[in-house]
């Protein structure tokens, strides 16, 4: 069983999340907490305060281990007949492996990434009122704030987020979408399709590596193509005591994949490797990073993997990444493909959920640390 608490961030048991698992509440909410930072732009504290140290967490798992093997995937390759099938076998081992990559020759134009990268800088520049107008509503996670707060003496990440569901268009919240800086919406929705783009052909891609082929391969496609994408901005200040606090805490996504890009080169992001060591994935300009979410590897029958990982923080300067959450249409169930059962002739290591389930299971599972979210799914 892998030791990585799944999704959710810390909450250690205490009466509050007690009350809410009697009464049924689900956990796709947040209370509010203070910006971490207004926090560092107002006290300029020397310490971290008593709610952010994860002595618990950073120190005893603080194993750092340098980037080499990260494996790297050429989308140019995979599109170009003669170089395909070497390239699909690199993708295979790398999600098998790690199931986390860096894409290059992606497609996606240079002056996309930036337009959005700098809007988001922007939005977080603003002064705290004015990204107080995207602020989260009480009762839902969509919108300027944290993740995944449920108590209040909850321990809490190094970071601040806006959240916003951005595909299908009538799935957005436009009340949430920051009105400034005056083209970050603009940016929104022109990233928002690239990335919907990108997805699609990447998921042909691993579905094809794990040996998925014709009607099978066109639905993953179609259901991506129609699917649901969900993005967060994610900010962490630079921090007295980096060594002490988690930016993020260690989790797996629960999307089918997430793309990551970050707006400038400083590091944070960690996966954990197959020896449990937390290896750095350093930011390289103009590459998305591809990690596999549960929904992967699921489908996959946990040939892939959905990896653990988190973002550290650092002394010097502020780190900001774009997450976004990529599922299928919600019309495509959550279980193992039919054709990697076929092609393997193993048995289905998971149920097969409808997507509604699978998401209302996330967020109502109870706060067990002791078994991460999908082994909660197996058979
Ligand atoms: O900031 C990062 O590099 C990680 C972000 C992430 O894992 C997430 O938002 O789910
Ligand atoms: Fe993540």
């Amino acid at each position: 069983m892998r030791k990585v608490r799944r999704g959710i961030s810390d909450g250690g048991g205490n009466r509050e999340e007690a009350k809410m698992e009697e009464d049924g509440v689900n956990l796709n909410w947040s209370l509010p907490v203070p910006s971490v930072q207004e926090l560092v732009r107002q006290q300029r504290p020397d310490v971290v305060p008593p709610r952010y140290l994860r002595d618990d967490m950073v120190l005893a798992d603080h194993r750092r281990e340098s980037s080499q093997g990260l494996p790297c995937i050429d989308l140019g390759k995979l599109m170009d007949p003669p170089s395909r099938s070497t390239e699909l076998h690199n993708l295979h081992s790398a999600c098998h492996q790690w199931g986390l990559f860096r894409l290059v020759n992606h497609g996606v134009s240079d002056e996309g990434l930036r337009m959005m990268q700098e809007n988001v800088q922007g939005f977080f520049e603003l002064p705290y009122h004015e990204k107080q107008k995207s602020a989260q509503r009480p009762g839902s996670l969509e919108g300027y704030g944290h993740a995944f707060v449920t108590s209040h003496d909850q321990k809490l990440g190094w970071n601040d987020m806006i959240f916003l569901k951005c595909l299908p268009n009538h799935e957005r919240n436009l009340d949430l979408w920051p009105q400034n800086p005056p083209e970050f919406r603009i940016a929104l929705e022109k990233y928002s399709e690239d990335m919907r783009k990108l997805a699609v052909a990447v998921v042909n891609y691993i579905g094809m590596a794990s040996g998925i082929h014709e009607g099978e391969l066109d639905l993953l496609m179609k259901s991506f193509g129609e699917g649901k994408f969900e993005i967060r901005m994610n900010y962490y200040p630079a921090c007295p005591e980096p060594e002490r606090v988690i930016g993020l805490e260690p989790h797996a996504d629960i999307s089918g994949i997430t793309l990551l890009t970050e707006c400038a080169d400083m590091p944070g992001l960690q996966v954990l490797s197959n020896d449990d060591c937390w290896v750095t994935v350093p930011p390289v300009h103009g590459s998305i990073i591809v990690n596999l979410g549960q929904i992967m590897e699921i489908y996959s029958n946990g040939t892939y993997k959905a990896p653990d990982h988190r973002a550290v923080v650092n002394k010097e300067k502020e780190r900001l990444s774009i997450a976004t959450f990529c599922y299928p249409s919600p019309s495509l169930p959550v279980g193992p493909s039919p054709q990697v059962l076929a092609a393997t002739g193993l048995p289905p290591l998971y149920q097969t959920l409808s997507h509604s389930e699978y998401m209302q299971r996330f967020f109502n599972r109870k706060l067990d640390d002791a078994v991460p979210f999908i082994d909660t799914l197996k058979m």
